[in-house]
């Protein structure tokens, strides 16, 4: 049995190459660039005005004449000459010969007369052309990932394509002959499969879309020839269930028939201590305990950073914090703990029902506290080390 540590190293040791795909721009939400975008155009393109009110070409005077109006859009050019306004509208070009807009709300307007009721300065309410960003320059270097404010300002450039990592595609293989879909009775001795949808949305909230699933009974042949269509459908396989030491586990049998490299089974932690992480080429197989608890806590701990990185994504979110304890806990185990708790006003709540096979307060959880192995004693304002879910 190995450690956490030496788990979480050998993964990240083992993790498959990243690839480069082009999207279109709004499927590329929250994906990572895997190149820099270089802005085509200036922005804003032309000098823009930042007011509804008059372009100026200023003089000594407050008073100017109106020789007509722009409205946003309009691409025609109108030549001021010094005294002469021109009422202009937010987002409209400046015509080059002005050098200022006043807002309409200091300007006191009589027929063709204008008055202004204070002085302006040079270049005021007037965007400057290239003032966000210049042709040619970076608009987003490599590794960002695009948010919704990314997307928006590349599509504002005319960017309607972008070279992202791909996010790995995730086979989520289900085994159990006690397990019955949803809608269905339950007969004594069977229990509704939950593993699949949880590690679905498990997924999904991390931002991964192509996810295939596939369900075995606790049969060898079955096992192994639905592995070996996963492997061949999907890059990463996430295998839930029969990994353990019963006479009806298959998973490890069939991943050596497979030719499966064993990367380590067994981590002295709780829950999840049969995880099993495993490779071919260049695919990475985690094999999760049954039990439901289990099977989440090794995704977090384990596979969703993976996946990020494969993906391009880094794992700053998902680095350990030390925080402090609101209350007094008796540690008493003989494996490292993964225990579900809340993190609220800096401080952590380690919750009830702690066992691997429950959810009903990991489903109120925000954060793993890992605690060491061993018989000790944490005093109220302890510092523990959390990852936040
Ligand atoms: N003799 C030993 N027995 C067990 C050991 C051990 O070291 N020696 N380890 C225990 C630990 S720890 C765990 S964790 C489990 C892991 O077992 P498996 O990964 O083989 O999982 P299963 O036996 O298939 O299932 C365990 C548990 O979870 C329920 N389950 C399974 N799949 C689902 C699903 N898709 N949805 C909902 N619930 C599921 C299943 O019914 C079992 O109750 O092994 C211990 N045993
Ligand atoms: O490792 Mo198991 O997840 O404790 O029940």
């Amino acid at each position: 049995m190995i450690s956490v540590k030496d788990a979480v190293s050998i993964v990240n040791s083992n993790i498959p190459p990243s690839k480069e795909t082009e999207l279109p721009l709004l499927e590329a939400l929250n994906f990572c660039l895997a190149k820099d975008v270089i802005s085509e155009i200036n922005m804003p393109p032309f000098r823009q005005s930042a007011m509804d009110g008059f372009a100026l070409n200023i003089h000594e005077s407050l008073v100017y004449y109106l020789i007509g109006e722009i409205k946003a859009g309009d691409s025609h050019k109108i030549e001021l000459k010094s005294g002469e306004a021109i009422k202009i509208f937010t987002g409209a070009a400046v015509p080059d010969s002005a050098n200022a807009v006043m807002q309409i709300e200091k300007t006191v307007l009589t027929n063709e007369i204008l008055e202004l009721k204070e002085p302006i300065l040079l270049e005021t309410n007037i965007r400057p052309l290239g003032e966000q960003i210049k042709k040619n320059e970076i608009a987003l270097s490599k590794n960002n990932i695009l948010n919704a404010a990314a997307i928006g300002f590349l599509a504002g450039l005319g960017i309607t394509k972008v070279s992202v990592y791909k996010k790995p595609s995730v086979g989520i293989l289900v085994t159990g002959n006690e397990l019955v879909k949803p809608r269905n009775d339950l007969e004594y001795g069977k229990i509704y499969e939950s593993n699949s949808i949880m590690l679905q949305a498990a997924l999904l909230d991390s931002g991964f879309k192509n996810i295939n699933t596939y369900n075995v009974d606790d049969d060898f042949l079955n096992t192994k020839n639905s592995i070996e269509k996963a492997l061949t459908e999907n890059d990463i396989i996430l295998i839930s269930g029969g990994i353990s030491v019963g006479d009806y586990d298959f998973v490890e049998a069939a991943l050596a028939e497979l030719k499966v490299e064993t990367l380590f089974y067994k981590v002295n932690q709780k829950p999840g201590k049969p995880l099993l992480a495993g490779k071919i080429e260049d695919k990475l197989i985690f094999a999760l305990p049954g039990n439901p608890a289990a099977s989440l806590t090794c995704y977090y701990i384990y596979v969703k950073p993976i996946l990020n990185q494969i993906s391009g994504i880094s794992n700053k979110e998902n680095a350990v914090l030390q925080k402090q304890l609101s209350h007094d806990f008796a540690v008493n185990n003989t494996r490292s703990q993964f225990l579900k708790a809340n993190f609220i006003d800096n401080e952590i709540s380690v919750l009830s029902h702690q066992a691997s096979s429950m959810l009903n307060t990991f489903a109120l959880s925000n954060c793993l506290i890992h605690l060491p192995e061993g018989n000790y004693e944490l005093k109220k304002g302890s510092k523990v080390s959390i990852y936040l879910i």
